[in-house]
């Protein structure tokens, strides 16, 4: 691992998965099948045993009803194991960790699991008749907050840059709102998402805990640390404890939404007291926020399919353009209109270096022509997109009123000629929770800001952002143009043999 530059690339580095503890609102073992012999345990776990750990033993008495089911399930394919112990309202959950076996066992109440399903059948039917997804996020957030009792549930959105946007909230008043509030992605650094991708749910009862520790720290065998990436009681890094007791929430669960395999957001839940949630209710919120990804895959997949059928037509018009005209590019810059609505542009250049064509608002030419100069120096690539030139082109801010977005797309690989579409920058307030830029550093190292109030912010040189759909029309038009031209020139080849 590189040495970490600066304090939040340290945080970032920060090795979440093996922090050698777990919360203290479980007790952990880690088991060697087929013996099921305890090789390292959790320090509070003689208080859930009633008697000494016995390492090179199984686990006795309050686990033997339930050691044969953990034998059973670990020959079989299941990923995870869970339980409730008979007749306690304990659950047992297991994972496979290596050779090993991690065992988790939680003591906390919950109401008759009968009374859930009809609960997430009613859901359903909400989530069902919702129009939209905005509609569809503030149901979910309802039914978590009655679900599990937090004061504040949230659902929190990654932008392309991993800053996160409260789109959707649900609170009864003890904790401030922080609905349209964008926090950055220092927030939630690199590993930790990682590690919530792969698992969705991490409840923090308490985040004045003392962390317990496992014992013996390394396992025996191979001398690594326990890798707890999968493990509900995994303690969490000291930073973020101090982050929730800075924004004044004593308690939080956070579920990943994945979307496509991607995490798209996280629906986060708080209180300003400590509070429990038992893992049968957790899984209750997971299997809700699944069906909320779902919800917001296939609305994602609709528009973006009914945005590609309009985009298509549009294409084919121009295509027709470009073939019935005497030039292709008369055909082209001929229907400006449908040269902008092509990808939603608001002006577009066509430029060759014997030829200069334009529609709609566009820079000065030889701004133009300084894009096309450090385009070609940026390499081979067929196609640039940006939001937001001035980030890649210094000086380009100075035409950002009309060009802060851009594609542009190389339309001859011989000749440096390029079809450019321009969006004019949008400038609009943002409010952050707390000032984004500001580090807070004590003792020699970063800490999280103390202050989550309201944060204005005046975004400038940004333009709405490109859609998938709007680069593959860009594509396919390129692909068509670079075919019309390979083919005119090969009929003057044909011509001139
Ligand atoms: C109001 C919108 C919102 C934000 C911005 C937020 C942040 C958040 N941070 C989380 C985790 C971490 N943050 C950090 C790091 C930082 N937080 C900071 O403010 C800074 C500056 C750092 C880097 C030092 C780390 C290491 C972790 C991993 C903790 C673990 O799981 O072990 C986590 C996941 C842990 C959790 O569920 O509380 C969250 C979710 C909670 N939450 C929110 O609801």
């Amino acid at each position: 691992m590189d040495h970490p530059a600066t304090d939040l690339e340290a945080c970032a580095q920060e090795p979440i998965h093996i922090p050698g503890a777990i919360q203290p609102h479980g007790v952990l073992f880690v088991l060697r099948p087929p013996h099921m012999a305890v090789v390292q345990a959790s320090q509070n776990a003689e208080r859930f045993l009633g008697q000494p750990v016995q390492y090179g033993e199984p686990p006795r008495r309050r686990l033997d009803p339930i050691l044969p089911k953990i034998a059973a399930w670990h020959g079989s394919s299941e990923p995870t194991f869970q339980m409730p112990l008979t007749n306690e309202q304990v659950t047992v959950s297991a994972h496979r960790s290596g050779r090993s076996i991690i065992l988790e066992i939680e003591e906390a109440s919950y109401p008759p699991l009968d009374d859930l399903l009809p609960k997430l059948r009613s859901f359903g039917q909400i989530l069902a008749g919702q129009s939209d997804i905005a509609g569809s996020m503030a149901a979910c957030a309802r039914f978590i907050a009655q679900l599990t009792g937090f004061d504040r549930v949230l659902v929190y959105r990654f932008d392309k840059d991993w800053n996160g946007h409260v789109v959707a909230e649900h609170g009864n008043g003890k904790l401030p709102s922080y609905l349209d509030l964008r926090f950055p992605a220092k927030d939630i650094p690199a590993q930790a998402r990682a590690l919530y991708a792969a698992n969705p749910i991490r409840i923090i009862p308490n985040a004045s805990y003392q962390p317990v520790p496992i014992e013996p720290s390394v396992d025996p065998e191979h001398g690594k640390p326990l890798d707890l990436s999968n493990a509900q009681l995994r303690s969490v890094s000291p930073v973020h404890l101090e982050y929730m007791r800075n924004m004044g929430t004593a308690a939080s669960m956070s579920v990943s939404i994945m979307v496509n395999g991607t995490l798209w957001g996280l629906v986060s839940c708080h209180s300003a007291n400590p509070h429990m949630v038992s893992a049968p209710i957790r899984d209750a919120c997971d299997f809700v926020v699944q069906s909320l990804a779902i919800r917001i895959a296939a609305q994602a997949h609709s528009d973006d399919s009914a945005r590609r059928v309009e985009l298509g037509r549009v294409t084919a018009q121009l295509l027709a353009s470009m073939t019935t005209e005497a030039s292709w590019l008369e055909g082209l810059v001929g229907d400006g209109e449908a040269l902008l609505a092509q990808v939603g542009a608001s002006g577009a250049a066509i430029v060759a270096e014997d030829a200069y064509l334009t529609t709609g608002s566009v820079p000065r030419e030889e701004e133009v022509r300084e894009l096309v100069e450090w385009l070609r120096a940026q390499g081979e690539a067929e196609l640039f997109s940006t939001a937001s030139l001035a980030q890649h082109l210094p000086g380009s801010e100075r035409f950002a009123d009309v060009a802060a977005g851009v594609i542009a797309a190389r339309i001859s690989e011989l000749h440096s000629s390029w079809l450019i579409w321009f969006r004019p920058e949008v400038v609009r307030t943002v409010q952050w929770g707390g000032d984004p830029h500001k580090e807070v550093r004590e003792e020699g190292r970063i800490h999280p800001r103390k202050s989550f109030d309201a944060w204005r912010e005046q975004v400038r040189l940004t333009a709405l952002e490109w859609t998938g759909a709007e680069l593959a029309a860009a594509r396919d038009l390129r692909t068509a143009i670079v075919g019309i031209v390979l083919r005119k020139a090969e009929e003057l080849a044909s011509l001139s043999a």
